[in-house]
């Protein structure tokens, strides 16, 4: 049986990765395909949106509690052997990394003997919240944590093939090419651009594109050298490149050049919130509004006990989307990410706003 490819979604946090996966499993009812959806929160909100579609040829596999990471600290490998097991049934196996990862740690695993020979990377797209980009900040989030979003972004882009400039609805031709200028600025090596209306775009466009493969086996090779002890980041990252994306040039994924991007920034905070009572739908998302100017939450998500249904709020810092269906909840959780945020403080405010009890 041939290699299986593999395409990793990888884009900061809210950039829409989960909704192009979703229109893309949409329109391949004849590919047999495996979500791997990999959140930094504890709770999988992604994998219950992807599973709520219920598409019988996808099958969607949560790896929460952190990132897909090197070595041990993962849980991703487990999860792909499992999957190796039965790759027979699937076409094609999509990645979703969380919006915090860099997703160099599944290249590494993927090169690996022990799933060399079943997986094949088969392209890395990063899904870029174009609005933000040309804002070129996150409000309200301090310096620090300006700097920590922008070297993730970069890290996203440099390491992508496909960098798919998402959230473009309202642009004009001017902002996407000052959004094309910066891309080509921040990752010179990035082979494609595509436009995505309202995070759609062709298949073709997003599987079996070969990027990697066969004039890979000398392009993604057995991992170089690995990771020495006490081995720490070398200050000149450039010395360290071991990727060259934006031709077909031989590059090899150094486990020393993927430990120094690996080097955990603990000033990253998740934490999920409960509340058994019901909430008020018009209201609660003006408050996640509130929430987002007065701290430093990038992302919130999840769904919500409300009159009527199930809210599903999905917050990309002050910009809150929600949806409500008929269905029935025990209680309301949600998904706060951020840099450096105060769980206390963001209960006091979330509790006294909604006048239920947060935990
Ligand atoms: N206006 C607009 N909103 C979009 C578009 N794509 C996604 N969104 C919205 O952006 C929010 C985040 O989308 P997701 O697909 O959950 O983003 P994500 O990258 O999977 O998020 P994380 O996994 O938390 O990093 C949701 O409210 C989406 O509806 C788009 O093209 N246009």
């Amino acid at each position: 049986m041939n290699q299986t490819p593999v395409t990793v979604v990888t884009g900061f946090l809210g950039s829409g990765k989960t909704t192009l996966i979703s229109d893309v499993l949409g329109q391949t009812p004849d590919r047999r395909l495996a979500v791997i959806v990999n959140e930094f929160g504890e709770k999988n909100v992604d994998g219950a949106i992807l599973r709520s579609e219920q598409l019988e040829h996808c099958e969607i596999l949560d790896l929460e509690g952190g990132l897909i990471a090197y070595a041990e600290a993962s849980n991703f490998v487990p999860t792909l052997r499992e999957l190796q097991k039965r790759r027979h049934r699937f076409d094609h196996v999509l990645i979703e990394t969380s919006g915090l990862a860099v997703p160099t740690a599944v290249y590494v695993v993927l090169e690996n003997p022990e799933f060399a020979a079943d997986f094949v990377l088969d392209a890395t797209l990063a899904v870029v919240d174009t609005p933000l980009l040309l804002g070129g900040d996150f409000e309200n989030g301090g310096e620090a944590s300006q700097a920590a979003v922008q070297s993730l972004f970069d890290a996203q882009l440099e390491h992508a093939d496909v960098v798919v400039l998402n959230k473009i609805d309202a642009l004009t031709e001017y902002d996407l090419l000052r959004a094309e200028g910066d891309v080509r600025a921040r990752a010179p090596k990035v082979r494609f651009l595509e436009l995505a209306y309202g995070a759609k775009l062709d298949p073709q466009l997003t599987l079996g594109l070969k990027l990697h493969g066969l004039q890979g086996a000398a392009h993604h090779g057995p991992v170089r050298s690995a990771p020495q002890d006490g081995s720490a980041p070398l200050e000149d990252q450039a010395t360290l490149d071991g990727h060259s994306h934006g031709d077909l040039g031989a590059h090899l994924h150094s486990m020393s050049t993927h430990m120094h991007f690996h080097v955990h920034d603990t000033g990253w905070q998740s934490f999920t919130l409960k509340s058994a009572q019901p909430q008020d739908a018009a209201r609660l998302p003006i408050i996640l509004e509130d929430l987002a100017r007065k701290f430093p939450v990038l992302r919130a998500k999840g769904f919500a006990r409300v009159a009527g249904g199930v809210q599903t709020l999905q917050a990309v810092r002050t910009r809150v989307d929600t949806e409500t269906r008929p269905g029935t909840l025990d209680a309301s959780e949600l998904v706060f990410i951020g840099y450096h945020i105060n769980r206390k403080k963001v209960i006091a405010v979330l509790s006294g706003a909604t006048g239920t009890v947060w935990e």
